[in-house]
């Protein structure tokens, strides 16, 4: 795939996708996460990618959000679906659901959703959740005592960038080779001509090395693993408290990781990157490390034995000796010899035991260990330093050897399981996704709307574009109100083509509005909505205009009529919803602007619903018969309306002041009330 071809995606952002390892099938995944490890990517870039990805496969050019308003109501469903997200993945993946005119799309984003409302958001996934984040790939580690040897250029730049991990080296012949095996403890050539070379040290010769790089250099995985630990042990919690959860509409399909295999390996992984849990690593690890201390714990050892010993010993000189003692500076140690000769060798004893016990020393490492302490007597005793070095340099060489194999071991196993995790983490992070989509549909009392055809109903044959159906909700209750869910007053409003929409002061007009944009970008995301049951036309464009905060002066009044004069020469499938246009100027002039612009909306394929208090003016400024809605009040109770919040087609609803004149003429029976309510 063009990754070009994708609608937002310019010549950087293609060159940046192409680092990742499957661009093309990694930004059709619409995996943010996945997508942000682009160099110089965040995820809020990989979601405008996703997002991207999703309009050019459903072929989708629409711009359904035309006006400010529009958009704020979009940016207030996702807000209403975010607030429901544990991890930031999901935060962001949300942002790839946007209102689409696309029925492909539309259709895709509901078979989604309709799957993730049947989800139990279960407080114990919810919480597992919290630890899940995207794996991450840790900085390069670079390992020092393993090169790779090439005499090939092309081999070198490709080693070069494959193994970042390790020197890439340029070797001529064997002799350059051995050169290197003296400054390395291991060496890999990767030129095959150099097979069956005789060279002394760890040198092996592997051509396929840059493709096995598990092998080549194990420290990568490990790296890997160490780094993404928590969030590893994290997903696996989300997948065993989703099985574990008694709703089995929770089942995450079966983790694509072995769980305990997972497991296994972490602990057996420190988070350096090193081996823990190995008792002979770790033996010979604390060997080499205390074996100084130990040698000088077993000379104090065998000090102690001999100081015992001479302190308990009555010494008989012989003249002689004694003689030559005072005469030829004869040494002690000789007499010390000759007297001591089996408390010495006890002495050693002793101390070749303790450095045996202390250092846990293996049968084959007793005997170097035993030449530490076979000197000649002496008092205090004296070890021997280059065999305490010669037994480090072995105790070093078999914890290195040991650590090798672990690591190599230890990195097969993870290589199994490195593409099985991303698509645990994956799992579990869309999980959070579609509980989201769950609990605000639980939230919210939610149902899937149907998404017209427009025209597909009521029009025999489903012609061309036929009247539009617009939208027909029922019990629906808007989550953006300012009181409470359960004090929100559910709505019925259904309406095709165009209509004003008439109501007393505070009766719920422009929550009316708000209600049926938010119902209509929802189910355009292939979202549930808050309502009973909504059917609506798959709408082309939702242009809606918020009631404008007082008299424009005369430039902002010029714009907003150009605007108006686009609005009805734009294409058909429109939803318009505007509140209170007259705000914008003097009421006279209102009407007859706001009935010029509903004529010139009736001859289209529009929906529309314009709110205003003007609706009797307007009917009359206007040349054909203008549909009103009414949002009625019931009444005035204790100096409060009374409203039926569901607007009553064809009804002029009366307006607050006619309502207090007529209960004022009720109250005084006649006179100049009864007079005043005429007028209206
Ligand atoms: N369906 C409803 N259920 C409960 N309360 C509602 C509902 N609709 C509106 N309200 C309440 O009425 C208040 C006023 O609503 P809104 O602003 O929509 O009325 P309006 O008819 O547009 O008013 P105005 O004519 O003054 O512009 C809201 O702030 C809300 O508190």
């Amino acid at each position: 795939m063009e990754l070009e071809a994708i609608p937002g995606v310019g010549e950087k952002t293609a060159r940046a996708l192409r680092e990742l390892e499957d661009p093309a099938a990694t930004v059709e995944s619409g995996d943010v996460a996945a997508i942000a490890r682009a160099p110089g990517m965040n995820e809020a870039r990989a979601a405008r990618v996703a997002r991207g990805a999703i309009r050019r496969r459903h072929d989708d050019a629409s711009r359904v959000l035309a006006t400010d308003r529009a958009r704020e109501v979009y940016r207030d469903a996702l807000g209403l679906l975010k607030e429901r997200t544990v991890t930031d993945y999901a935060e962001k993946r949300l942002e790839t659901f946007y209102p689409s005119a696309s029925a492909s799309r539309i259709g895709e984003a509901q078979a989604f959703a309709a799957e993730a409302i049947d989800r139990e958001p279960d407080p114990v996934v919810l919480e597992a959740l919290s630890g899940v984040e995207p794996l991450s790939d840790p900085p390069t580690v670079r390992v020092r005592d393993r090169c790779l040897a090439t005499a090939d250029a092309e081999v070198y730049a490709r080693a070069e960038a494959r193994v970042p991990e390790l020197s890439v080296e340029t070797v001529e012949d064997t002799r350059d080779v051995a050169e290197l095996a003296r400054s390395y403890a291991t060496v890999i050539v990767l030129d095959e001509t150099f097979a069956g070379m005789d060279v002394e040290g760890d040198v092996h010769v592997r051509p396929d090395a840059l493709e096995t790089p598990a092998e080549t250099v194990p420290e990568r995985l490990l790296a890997f693993f160490a780094e993404n630990r928590e969030r590893l042990e994290a997903a696996a919690a989300v997948h065993e408290a989703a099985a574990s959860t008694t709703d089995t509409t929770n089942d995450l399909d079966d983790p694509a990781a072995d769980l305990d295999a997972l497991r296994d390996a972490l602990s057996r992984l420190d988070d350096d990157g090193t081996i823990v849990g190995d008792a002979e690593l770790e033996r010979l690890t604390a060997a080499v490390d205390d074996l100084d201390a130990s040698v000088s714990t077993a000379e104090s050892v065998a000090d102690d034995h001999l100081r015992e010993a001479i302190r308990e010993r009555d010494v008989t000189i012989e003249g002689t000796d004694f003689l030559s003692l005072v005469e030829q500076g004869a040494r002690v140690d000789s007499l010390l010899d000759r007297e001591l000769a089996d408390e010495y060798d006890t002495a050693m004893e002793r101390a070749r035991d303790h450095l045996v016990d202390a250092l846990e020393l293996a049968p084959e490492e007793v005997d170097l260990a035993e030449r530490v302490f076979d000197d000649d007597p002496s008092f205090p005793v004296e070890h021997d330093e280059s065999a305490v070095s010669r037994l480090r340099t072995e105790l070093a060489a078999g914890r290195d050897r040991r650590a090798a194999r672990l690591k190599a071991d230890l990195a097969a196993d993870l290589g199994n399981l490195r593409d099985p995790v991303e698509e645990l983490v994956r799992d579990a992070l869309e999980l959070d996704v579609e509980l989201a989509i769950a609990r605000f549909a639980r939230d919210f009392d939610c149902v899937m709307p149907e998404v017209r055809d427009p025209g597909a109903v009521g029009e025999e044959g489903g012609s061309a574009r036929a009247t539009p159906d617009g939208f027909r909700l029922e019990g629906g209750r808007s989550p953006l109100l300012d009181v409470e869910l359960e004090a929100v007053d559910p709505v019925d409003y259904a309406v095709d083509g165009v209509r004003l929409l008439s109501g007393v002061n505070s009766g719920g007009k422009t929550s009316t509005l708000d209600l049926v944009a938010l119902v209509v970008v929802l189910a355009q995301m292939g979202m549930p909505v808050p309502a009973e049951s909504a059917e609506i036309d798959r709408f082309e464009e939702v242009h809606y205009y918020a009631k404008s905060q007082g008299t424009l002066d005369a430039g902002a009044f010029e714009a907003t009529l150009r605007d108006f004069g686009d609005l009805v020469e734009g294409a058909d499938g429109r939803l318009v919803l505007v509140d209170e246009l007259e705000s914008i100027t003097e009421p006279g002039a209102s009407a007859k602007i706001i009935a010029g612009i509903l004529e010139a909306l009736d001859d289209q394929e529009t929906t529309a619903v314009f709110v205003s208090h003007l609706a009797r003016e307007i009917r009359e400024a206007a040349d054909y018969d203008v549909a009103v809605d009414g949002i009625e009040a019931v009444g005035l109770v204790d100096g409060e309306l009374r409203v039926n919040r569901s607007p009553r087609e064809g009804h002029l609803a009366r307006s607050t002041p006619e309502l207090i004149v007529e209960k004022l003429a009720e109250d005084r029976g006649g006179g100049f009330y009864t007079d005043l309510l005429e007028k209206f």
